[in-house]
């Protein structure tokens, strides 16, 4: 049967899917690994212990093939799907060093924030699909985490 791009393409056409979520959630640095004086030398106010919130914006990509009778690498209905379960359930509104037990014995900086949702997108996400997390913490601080 032919596609969409026609039954004489043979090539196939990847993108780059992207759906963007904003969550909040409030946070401490203090890995569980250093001192406290170690903690308040590498995370200066961050370790402060009455911690400090973010309104943090997630941009979960994924990359394949456009299916050449859907016309979709996936359907965003999907995708959406994925973040409620792996996004803004476990931590929207929450507390990521006490709320999330990942982040018990990790340190929640946000690379860290970044390779826990990768880990758990990876599950829901058919194989192989996803390409990339970013994370803009602030306006100025963005993070990219790719799997490797
Ligand atoms: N590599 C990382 N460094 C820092 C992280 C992190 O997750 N990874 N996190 C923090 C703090 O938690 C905090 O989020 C930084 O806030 P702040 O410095 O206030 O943010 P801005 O740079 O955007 O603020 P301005 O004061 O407006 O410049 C620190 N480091
Ligand atoms: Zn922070």
């Amino acid at each position: 049967m032919a596609g969409i791009y026609g039954s004489n393409s043979a090539a196939e056409r990847i993108g780059y899917i992207t759906r963007a979520q904003s969550f909040s959630a409030c946070h401490r640095l203090h890995s569980i690994h250093l001192s406290d004086e170690e903690n308040k030398r590498v995370y200066g106010k961050c370790n402060n212990p009455n911690g400090h919130g973010h309104n943090y914006k997630v941009e979960v990509t994924v990359r394949g093939k456009i299916d050449s009778l859907t016309g979709m690498v996936m359907n965003l209905t999907d995708l959406k799907r994925c973040i409620e379960e792996v996004i803004m359930i476990p931590l929207d509104h929450k507390n990521l060093d006490e709320d999330v037990p990942y982040f018990a014995s990790v340190v929640s900086t946000t690379e860290n924030v970044a390779v826990y949702i990768w880990d758990n997108m990876v599950k829901v996400l058919p194989s192989n699909l996803l390409y990339e997390i970013k994370i803009h913490e602030t306006d100025k601080n963005v993070v990219i985490y790719r799997g490797e």
